[in-house]
Formats: C-alpha cells, structure tokens, sequence
C-alpha cells in the first residue's frame, strides 16, 4: 500500500489553511505527544539516556513543561515506544512500499510515538491517531505527511491483534542480539531478549523478615531472600516500611555482590563506586565499617540521604577513585563500576539505542583504569569484588582475564559450590557470578527475572 495522500483524522482531505497560526498548542493531549515525539529523538538519534531526559529537574525543557499526569503519560509511551521498537518498525515497514526517507527522522517518531499508544498503552486508538495526524500538520517537517500518518496508523489499528498475536522480533538493535549469541548461545540469548519485553518487578532487600515483609509489601521471597513485588502504580516512598528504613530497593541480582565479599564484621571496608548506596547499605547492615566513596555530587547526595533513611552510617567520600589517597589501605574494597547497563534493559529499554560497541569498549577502559586504582587501595591478602550490571562479557568475564594477565599481584578467589548458598545457582565454572533476565523464571512473568549481573572476587596476594 502506498500512503501518500493528505487526509484529515477522518479520512477527508486536507483543507486546513498553511497559515493556521500555532494551531496545536491548545489541542489537550498534543503537547504530551510532541514532548514524546522530542525524547525519542533525543534518546535514538542523539543517544541521550531517558533518565536525564525525564529528570524532575534537569530533563527536557519539553518535558519539564508538562503538568505531572502527562509527564508520567510520556514516560509510559517511551518506555514502550523503545522497548517495542523493532515490533513497532516492523509494523510500519508492512504499511509502505518502500521505506520512509531517511531524512524522515520526526516522521518516524511521530508514528513510533503512536503506535506505542495504541498497541500497548491504555489510550483510546482514536485519540492516538487523530493527535498524531495534528501533530504531523503541525510541523513543518511533517505536515505534506499527515495523510499517510492517518493512513499507516489507522490500519495499524485494524491490525492490532494480528501484530500483537505474532511471536515477538527482535526487540534490539543487530549488533546487540549479534553480542548476545555469541556469549550465551542462541537460546539463552532468546530467552534474555524476551525477557526484556516485560517491565522489571520491584525488589527490596529487607533489613530482616524477608516473609514479614514480602506479606505487608504484597509481595514473594526469592531464593536469595530479597523480597520481590511485581510492579504498580503508586509511590514506593507511600509504602509501609519507607519512613523507618525497614529496606531498600535493590534488584535481586544487585544484591549479590556485596554478600561475595563473604564475612564482613568488624573489617574497614570501601565501597569505590557507591552512590546511590544500595551495595554501600548492605555491607554496614553486615557489620562492616564503611568509606562510601563516589564521584559525582549529585549521586553523592542521594546516598546520604538513602543512607540516613535507612540509619545505617558510613564515612561518605566525594571523590575520584582514581586519585584517592585514603590514610591507609581498606581490608577490602568492592568496586561496582560504571557501565554499559546492559543487565537492566527491562527496566532502562533506551540503554539498547543509546549504547554502542564502540561505547562499551570505551566503558570497559575505563573500569580497567578502575580496577587497577583498586588494587592500591586494599591490604596485601585483602579481597576487592569488582562488579557491574553489563550482560557483555568485555566487561565481565574478560574484564577479569585481563586484569589477572596484567597484575600477577591479583588471584581469583573462586566462590565454590556451597560457599555462599544463594549465588550458587548464578555460580560459572570459573567461580564468578553471572546473572541475566532469564533466570529465576516465574510463572507469572511480572514476577521473573533479574537484572544482568557479573561478579568477581579477587585477592591482591599477600
Ligand atoms: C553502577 S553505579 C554504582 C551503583 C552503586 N554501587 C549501588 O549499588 O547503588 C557506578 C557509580 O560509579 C561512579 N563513578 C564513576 N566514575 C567514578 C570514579 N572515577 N570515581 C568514583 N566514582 C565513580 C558513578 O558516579 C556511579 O555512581
């Protein structure tokens, strides 16, 4: 079918004059529409991360601009709008004969912004059609294409239960699910990238009565003894336990980690990438006396508070792990470094359109330069657990060859079978940790999965 003609929400041709002045911004819902249509530009073509562009304070002008309901509306539309991308792209690509132009850009996120409305979002399909074709004729860019915008939408409507029927494609870019076999073979690949088609349950890890809580929070207990909540609407600081620092929002397989470092009371121990704290909260709750340390101020200040929340003191650094000079060295540092993310995609589905190879190349550079700053800041036979929240083994599994191969002063301390009975499921045959969506499988998919995980614990010789 080739959709080229100018035609109203209504399907009669256009008439409306070139020089209605401004004619969108009064039209209720359109500006919502328009600040989505921005964002996803933002996140796929300048590969800006959705957080800091949804930031209360920070984030898109566009954004910022909405009242809180239609903030929350956009938010909805991107999380779908990406994590449905190739299924969406899909579904315009049967539509149209040929592809559209590749100068097409805002085209493009007008219907992605749509057709995330009405395939997976609550929104009368109406409403999302007719506001798209008011937004393509309200652009400049877009408006000779308001009628195939009515055209491609209004069929896809037609069609919902067909595209929503069909086993899912690719949901990622092909330099992903191509990274993705090679590490874990095609199934497990497959099964980690239908996993990320469904949004993330919320995870607490829990002071102490993990089934005293998982019965007050409405929730289950894990196998690793977080308790997990599949998620809906509210606020988690409206829920009971918040006010008293009974928990913490911690993935389960963020929680692992920290409980690697084996045996922690009464030992000196930093936590070199901390904030927001969740690693930081788990080694003080174990008895350990905690330096916090991280780079950035902000993250810095949402970990005091966290941290004061919860009552659980540390000695709180703002600074470069890379120049830290500490009076003397830790008995054990963790070092849960910066990433590629690509472990939370169920929860961040931008991180699969704003990182590359390239990108995570360049990250696992520099949590080598950050391991290596490590090593100098633990005792001889002190144990440092270098972590992070990537699926690609550049940053895991290789990460830890290499810095083995470069400092003969670090050894693998292998976690045996046993050891640490909750990560014994997790455990590779190297005795590192390595987790993805796919496990803990639920049968209720709101309830499954985990965050992509990779742990080492390593021994600086003594
Ligand atoms: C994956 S996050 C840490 C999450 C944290 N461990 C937790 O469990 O809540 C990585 C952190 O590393 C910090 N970071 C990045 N480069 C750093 C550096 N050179 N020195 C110290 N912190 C750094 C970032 O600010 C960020 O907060």
């Amino acid at each position: 079918m080739v959709l080229n003609q100018a035609r109203t929400p209504n399907g009669s041709a256009n008439r409306r004059p070139s020089s209605f002045a401004n004619p969108t911004s009064d039209i209720p819902g359109l500006p919502a529409r328009q600040a989505a249509a921005k964002l996803l530009a933002a996140v796929v073509d300048a590969r800006t991360s959705l957080d800091g562009l949804t930031d209360e304070e920070h984030g898109h002008p566009a954004y910022r601009a909405l009242e809180g309901r239609d903030r929350a509306l956009v938010r909805a539309i991107l999380i779908s709008a990406l994590r449905f991308r190739g299924t969406i792209q899909a579904a315009i690509s049967n539509q149209l004969d040929r592809p559209l132009p590749g100068n097409a850009l805002t085209l493009s996120h007008v219907l992605h912004v749509a057709i995330a409305q009405v395939l997976y979002l609550d929104v009368p399909d109406r409403a999302a059609v007719d506001l798209a074709v008011e937004q393509a004729k309200g652009d400049p860019r877009t408006r000779r294409f308001d009628g195939l915008v009515n055209g491609v939408l209004r069929s896809i409507v037609r069609r919902k239960a067909q595209i929503l029927g069909k086993t899912p494609i690719a949901n990622a870019p092909d330099w992903f699910v191509a990274r993705l076999n090679e590490a874990y073979g095609e199934e497990r690949a497959k099964a980690i990238l239908t996993a990320h088609l469904t949004e993330a349950p919320v995870d607490f890890t829990v002071k102490d009565d993990p089934a005293g809580w998982a019965e007050k929070l409405g929730g289950i207990v894990l196998p690793t003894g977080t308790v997990r909540v599949a998620r809906r609407e509210g606020a988690i600081a409206a829920l009971p336990g918040y006010e008293d620092g009974a928990w913490w929002v911690q993935d389960a397989a963020a929680a692992l980690p920290a409980l690697i470092m084996g045996d922690v009371r009464g030992k000196r121990v930093a936590d070199l990438c901390a904030a927001p704290g969740g690693k930081t909260a788990q080694l003080i709750q174990a008895g350990a006396e905690v330096t916090a340390l991280d780079i950035s101020r902000s993250r810095i200040k949402r970990l005091r508070t966290n941290l004061e929340r919860l009552d659980l003191p540390a000695e709180v650094v703002e600074a470069d792990l890379s120049v830290y000079e500490p009076a003397e060295p830790f008995d054990a540092v963790l070092l849960d470094a910066p990433c590629s993310s690509t472990g939370t995609v169920r929860r961040h589905p931008d991180v699969l359109w704003t990182k590359s190879p390239e990108e995570i190349e360049k990250l696992a550079a520099v949590q080598f330069r950050l391991l290596k700053a490590a090593v100098r800041l633990v005792k001889p036979g002190g144990r440092i657990v270098f972590s992070n929240c990537s699926l690609d083994p550049v940053e895991g599994e290789q990460m830890v060859e290499r810095i083995l191969a470069e400092q003969p002063e670090l050894e693998l301390e292998p976690i045996a079978p046993g050891e640490i009975p909750v990560v014994d499921a997790f455990l590779t045959p190297t005795g590192t940790v390595r987790t993805t969506p796919a496990d803990l499988p639920h049968e209720d998919p709101a309830l499954a999965g985990m965050d992509g995980f990779f742990a080492a614990r390593l021994r600086r010789r003594g």
